[in-house]
């Protein structure tokens, strides 16, 4: 199980508490859906999930690795980089219902953007996590690319037991793709 228990967390020492007593569980296999307002603290909780952060109290525990996909993929790959590379140093058996070959030798400008979200979401499964945080992966996507990078990951997630949390502003891809809701204000 990925568990958040009694979470606080601010940025700096004198900025407002973003999370406040924030208590959250994923099990192995389950897709639980992160809504709530702008700046309620989602991606937030996010990073803290994935070990970019440390809350300033509470305990974050997790029985495998957990891998944090973000909305903009170009900037988290070397602009400098092919593709192949970029996949390279995740892992070697990409998957090709996710990745084209043809897209392999060419560099992260060269793809659109949801053709980058693929390969960012292939590369964060190269790394075989037990969980996977997707903070608004679709958010730019047109619908039937929205569709189709979800219906990969729910697969991947129902074949590998893998726990995600499905951070959206959309309440009805959320409700989707599923299976209870978390709310922060
Ligand atoms: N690196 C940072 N330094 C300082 N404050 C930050 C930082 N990142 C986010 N914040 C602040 O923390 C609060 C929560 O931000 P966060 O991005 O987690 O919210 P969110 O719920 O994901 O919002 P949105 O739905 O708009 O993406 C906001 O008030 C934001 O301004």
């Amino acid at each position: 199980m990925l568990s958040a228990e009694g979470l606080w967390f601010r940025y700096h020492k004198r900025a407002p508490w973003i999370l406040e007593d924030l208590s959250l569980t994923i099990e192995p296999g389950e897709r639980v859906g992160l809504c709530g307002p702008s700046g309620a603290g989602k991606s937030t909780i996010g990073r803290l999930l994935a070990g970019y952060r440390k809350p300033s109290r509470g305990a974050i525990t997790s029985d495998g690795p957990v891998q944090l996909v973000m909305q903009h993929p170009e900037r988290t790959m070397n602009p400098h980089w092919r593709i192949r590379d970029v996949l390279a140093e995740a892992g070697s058996t990409v998957d090709e219902a996710l990745v084209e070959p043809h897209w392999l030798d060419r560099f992260p400008h060269e793809l659109s953007g949801g053709e980058l979200q693929r390969v960012n979401l292939a590369r964060a499964l190269l790394a075989e996590p037990r969980y996977v945080i997707a903070d608004e992966i679709s958010a730019s996507l047109d619908a039937i690319t929205q569709a189709q990078l979800w219906h990969h990951l729910v697969e991947y997630a129902e074949a590998h037991g893998v726990g995600v949390l499905a951070i959206s502003h959309d309440q009805d891809l959320i409700a989707k793709v599923t299976q209870r809701t978390h709310r922060v204000e």
